[in-house]
């Protein structure tokens, strides 16, 4: 079947033309802009001499060229590369030589890193992207020189198993590798992720989580233009900002990480209309349930829903559905031509139950191809046609999974198993904690101890000896942490998420 990922902006712009695809600041595009302008940067692309299934790296924040280098670059044939906005020149390279990338569609504030990289790397074309109208260092072009090409009308339709996308892991273990991902299992995953939850046309999204990753950009940039919807940009995480946004653009969706959840439930919302959100959906890492319930209390007719996936899972994997069908603490059921299960470390199936903890593995139309150039670990993570998430859960008995960790989050104390999300659940639960990442610390004893660091409400004045007791009476005497220690901020990635390997002793 020939294919191209880019008929989602194709049909969405012939249905409605002059609607908003995105909003920036007090700037919008519409669909049929972002059509034509993208058609201009594929005809651009092209002129340089590139072929389809050459790579293309996108190095941008969430502003409107990210939407004309993407739906270009696929257009064309190209396989995007999103690269993560705060990489270092070393790391630019890194990916640009990993991935064999050809050119390059960076930002003006990361001109410096980019344009060292790409000439690390050797033989880059270097667009930039200005936010300020100055002109490109040597050795770089700028975007608009893509932009000053003919809207030919190009668009390859190539194989539907064609590489659309090469997401690079952020590589928590060993070095960062891309994860294939095709024409056919992006459209998939926005169509049926969309459809799961209802999307519409008349929905306007915040777009906040970074499109580089692929929570931004298969659950909320494709899911968006597949349905004919509307995006926010919102380029950098704050509340007010992303509560700025649905006040000023009557937002009806909001897809986050749990952490940016925590700081909206934060956040005074006094005297906001923000009637106009219906759900938000979180995704990314655990939700802890005392948050779902507090958002909810907070900003009434929303519902939470939580989801699961993987950067080599081209996203949705697993869902809750709505309110009547969600379990919460739970990631769902898998979505529709997905098949998960728990196994053992032989890969034999675990009966369902709590009892049963074991590695979830995913097989279905979602999962990658490979990791590009690296069979050995494609081999490895792919195994019997069956993706290893790496992710501990189990499956209760009425067929919702549940993530109780990651593997190599386990803490072993004393020979016993702690989940971190498990004691993370007990300290959210005390008024005080606003934010909890709990870790193992190396122990000659035991092994590993159970430590915490936790954010607390400003002015707080519970102690440590507060938390302890608190966890003491809710959890096992070997989980509970034995030492806690108070942080203004916690290490977050780049989408929000909790970066526990920058707290490790
Ligand atoms: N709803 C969820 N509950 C718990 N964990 C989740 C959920 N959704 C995603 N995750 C976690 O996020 C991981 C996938 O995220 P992603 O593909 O961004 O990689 P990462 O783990 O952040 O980085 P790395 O590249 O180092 O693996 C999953 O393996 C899982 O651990």
């Amino acid at each position: 079947m020939s294919f191209n990922l880019a008929t989602i902006l194709r049909e969405s712009a012939a249905a409605h033309p002059d609607k908003p695809l995105a909003h920036a600041g007090d700037r919008a595009v519409t669909y049929a802009q972002v059509d034509a302008l993208s058609g201009r940067v594929a005809t651009a692309l092209r002129g340089l001499g590139l072929r389809p299934g050459d790579k293309v790296a996108v190095h941008l924040p969430n502003v409107p060229q990210f939407l004309l280098a993407y739906f270009g670059a696929l257009k064309a044939g190209l396989v995007v590369v999103p690269l993560n906005p705060l990489l270092t020149a070393t790391e630019i390279a890194y990916h640009l030589t990993d991935s064999d990338s050809r050119a390059l569609i960076t930002f003006e504030l990361f001109t410096a890193s980019a344009v060292d990289g790409a000439a690390r790397a050797g033989g880059v074309a270097t667009y930039v992207v200005s936010a300020t109208g100055a002109p490109p260092p040597a050795g770089a072009l700028p975007f608009d020189d893509l932009l000053a090409a003919q809207d030919t009308g190009l668009f390859h339709a190539g194989s539907a198993e064609d590489t659309a996308v090469l997401l690079y892991t952020s590589g928590t273990t060993g070095k960062p590798k891309g994860a294939e991902l095709s024409h056919f299992q992006l459209y998939m995953n926005c169509t049926l992720a969309g459809s799961i939850f209802g999307a519409r046309p008349d929905d306007v999204s915040v777009a906040v989580l970074p499109l580089f990753h692929v929570f931004g950009l298969s659950s909320v940039l494709n899911v968006a233009v597949r349905f004919g919807a509307t995006l926010v940009l919102v380029p950098r995480f704050e509340p007010a900002a992303v509560l700025d946004a649905v006040e000023a653009h009557r937002c009806t969706l909001f897809l986050g990480v749990p952490t940016m959840f925590v700081a909206l439930l934060h956040h005074p919302a006094e005297g906001r209309d923000l009637t106009s959100l219906r759900a938000a959906l979180s995704g990314g890492a655990s939700m802890p349930g005392e948050v779902i319930r507090a958002f909810e209390e907070k900003f009434p007719g929303v519902v939470v829903l939580e989801g699961y996936g993987l950067s080599e899972t081209a996203s949705t994997t697993t869902f809750n559905t709505s309110a009547q069908d969600r379990k919460v603490l739970s990631i769902g059921k898998p979505i529709w031509g997905v098949d998960t299960k728990v196994v053992d470390p032989d890969g034999t199936e675990l009966p369902r139950g709590a009892a049963h903890v074991g590695e979830i593995v995913i097989r279905g139309h979602n999962v990658m191809k490979g990791y590009y150039k690296r069979p050995e670990d494609t081999a490895a993570a792919l195994r019997d046609g069956w993706f290893h998430s790496g992710d501990l859960g189990y499956q209760d008995e009425d067929g919702y999974f549940f993530v109780v960790d990651r593997l190599k989050d386990l803490i072993i104390r004393g020979g016993y198993n702690v989940y971190p999300r498990e004691v993370e659940e007990v300290l959210y639960e005390h008024p005080a904690v606003v934010e909890a990442a709990v870790i193992g610390k190396p122990d000659s004893r035991l092994g590993e101890e159970v430590i915490a660091y936790v954010t607390l409400e400003p002015g707080s004045t519970t102690t440590e000896q507060d938390l302890v007791e608190h966890c003491k009476q809710h959890l096992a005497a070997y989980k509970y942490p034995r030492g806690i220690t108070f942080v203004d901020t916690l290490p977050k990635g780049p989408t929000g998420k909790i970066l526990k390997r920058d707290l490790k002793p």
